[in-house]
């Protein structure tokens, strides 16, 4: 791989020594806001957590989890798990999928590369098909890019377009999705004035069609499968708008949760199944949610679910999705190219190494940690456990998810003390947050907090060090607010629930006994961010960082 002919030997740190335990721990969507009513964490009991923040002063900070800091195109970019493990995991900042597709198409590159020459065959005489998230959250894709790949593929040739929408209200406000339909019905309408054969094909929510992750249930990808390449689902429209409009009619219908729609024509037949000799993009560029539906659009052996029909297609991904798999085999941009991450290092520094997530944050800390890079580096010296996840549920209903038994798992590798650093990723505030529901949230947060309570006691026993994070804010904001920071309410007077994100800073909190007396955070690194957190455990480790990674955040003073 990329990182051959790397010294991966490790300079001793001149002060630190070497063989503590260090937990690492991750509070997904966690981040620090002012204290009101909405933000979940302050409400929430967290003694654990609370306690970091006011009893050492010099060992607790924040760093920026968002925008630039984390490699997205500006810095009104909320943070997200992709980019904020990457981040956290490798210690460098790479520009990202969202900035690359951007570059790629404001300098049109991305028509003169493989992957779109490769689909292009298809134009001539086949449909084009487009795949993914109708959204401008710009974690997992975005409209604009949408609208130009759309423009720029019928310039070049595409005569019949096909897409395939995926309804967002998680990484934007819920009931936007009609308001996107509204703007990519017109830009089809548009096409079909220029004689171009556009529509949309079919559709459904995010997180009950397509867009699972890390294999926690095929059925989703199934859903969607079955309305974007054979055209069946239990309801039918004319068109998008129509068709969103009318399914959030149904109660506590929401735009994360629509159940899978076709489009069909005046005789009731769907009007874009996917067929011999088309070409399909997925046009999502983060990973986690497309990887599925690549391997069932591109694997001839698959036995996940019963496909039907495995059509013989031209599929390329927006990016490719995992480098290691090399899914999918034809992508339109090239993906960030993160190597030489803290994780490789320590393991060939001897670092012995656990991680543990449940399933619907196992890739985080395993595969965004390591630089979009899926399975061991070394499998002597590592460990990766994952926790079954809840499927077929909304995690409102069960807002404690797996905290304890991950927080119970990290406990027994710190005990055991056969690793060296035990690195885990702790969901609740994110999964929970984005329900939109605030006395959930609140649980979910109280449980994350008992988790790393559990985590701390054992790193006591072994006389080990913490280092405590998050990779993006989520919980400790609700709600959507004007400039002046006040909550925005809707035209009932109803506050406007936020899904999404937050562009807020995250706390790092370090200590145990393990740690040596001397250590603080340094005051002239006032706009670290996540990036910097591995140079930090790196010297925690005994290990002074690579010259080109971030700057560590402590020092050591005598
Ligand atoms: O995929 C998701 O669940 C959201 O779009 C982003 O959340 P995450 O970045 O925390 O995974
Ligand atoms: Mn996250
Ligand atoms: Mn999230």
């Amino acid at each position: 791989m990329a990182s051959t002919g790397t010294t991966w030997k490790l300079a001793d740190h001149p002060k630190l020594p070497k063989g503590k335990i260090i937990a690492v721990v991750v509070l997904d969507g966690w981040g620090e806001a002012s204290p009101d009513q909405y933000n979940c964490i302050h409400v929430a009991d967290t003694p654990t957590m609370d306690a970091l923040k006011n009893s050492a002063p010099d060992r607790w900070r924040l760093v920026r989890a968002h925008g630039t800091a984390v490699g997205l195109p500006t810095e009104d970019d909320m943070g997200n798990s992709e980019v904020g493990h990457n981040a956290l995991g490798a210690g460098r900042i790479f520009a990202q999928g969202a900035k690359l597709v951007d570059v790629a198409l404001a300098s049109g590159k991305i028509y003169e590369d493989e992957g779109f020459n490769y689909i292009k065959e298809s134009f001539a005489n086949n449909t084009l098909h487009l795949i993914g998230l109708m959204s401008d959250g710009g974690v997992h894709s975005r409209l604009d890019q949408l609208q130009l790949l759309l423009k720029g593929a019928s310039e070049r040739g595409a005569k019949r377009i096909r897409v395939h929408v995926l309804t967002d209200g998680r990484d934007v406000v819920d009931g936007t999705s009609v308001g996107f339909a509204e703007t990519l019905e017109k830009d089809l309408a548009e096409l079909r004035g220029k004689g171009i054969d556009a529509q949309v094909a079919s559709g459904g929510g995010r997180m009950y069609v397509t867009m699972d992750r890390y294999e926690n249930d095929w059925e989703v990808v199934k859903r969607g499968w079955d309305a974007q390449v054979l055209g069946e689902a239990p309801h039918k429209f004319k068109n998008a708008v129509e068709a969103i409009k009318k399914l959030r009619e149904a109660p506590n219908a929401n735009d994360q949760y629509l159940p899978p729609f076709v489009i069909v024509d005046e005789n009731g037949k769907p009007v874009g199944p996917i067929v011999d000799g088309d070409a399909v993009v997925t046009f999502n560029f983060r990973a986690d949610r497309m990887t599925m539906l690549a391997q069932a659009l591109e694997y001839e052996k698959f036995d996940k679910f019963d496909r039907v029909r495995f059509p013989k297609i031209r599929y390329a991904g927006m990016l490719q999705y995992d480098g290691e798999l090399k899914l999918p085999k034809h992508y339109l941009v090239s993906p960030p190219l993160i190597e030489r991450t803290s994780g490789e290092y320590l393991v060939n520094n001897g670092i012995r190494t656990f991680a543990c997530s449940e399933t619907v944050k196992f890739g985080h800390v395993t595969f965004f940690w390591n630089g979009n890079r899926s399975g061991y580096f070394n499998s002597e010296l590592e460990e990766y456990v994952e926790i079954p996840s809840d499927s077929g549920i909304t995690f409102n209903v069960q807002p404690k998810m797996k905290a304890l038994e991950i927080g119970e798992k990290a406990r027994d590798a710190i005990l055991s003390r056969k690793f060296d650093q035990v690195r885990v990723n702790i969901p609740n505030g994110d999964m929970v947050g984005h329900t939109g529901d605030i006395e959930a949230t609140i649980v979910a947060c109280k449980a994350a907090d008992l988790a790393v309570k559990m985590i701390l006691d054992a790193i006591k026993e072994v006389s080990g060090i913490y280092v405590v994070t998050a990779d993006h804010g989520n919980a400790e904001d609700m709600v959507k607010r004007n400039k002046k920071g006040e909550p925005l309410v809707d035209k009932d007077g109803k506050v406007q629930i936020q899904t999404s994100h937050t562009l807020q800073p995250v706390p790092v909190a370090i200590g145990g006994p393990g740690l040596a007396t001397g250590v603080k955070f340094r005051k002239d690194v006032p706009n670290g961010g996540l990036a910097n957190v591995a140079a930090t455990v790196m010297n925690l480790h005994g290990f002074v960082a690579p010259d080109d990674y971030e700057t560590t955040l402590i020092e050591v003073v005598d």
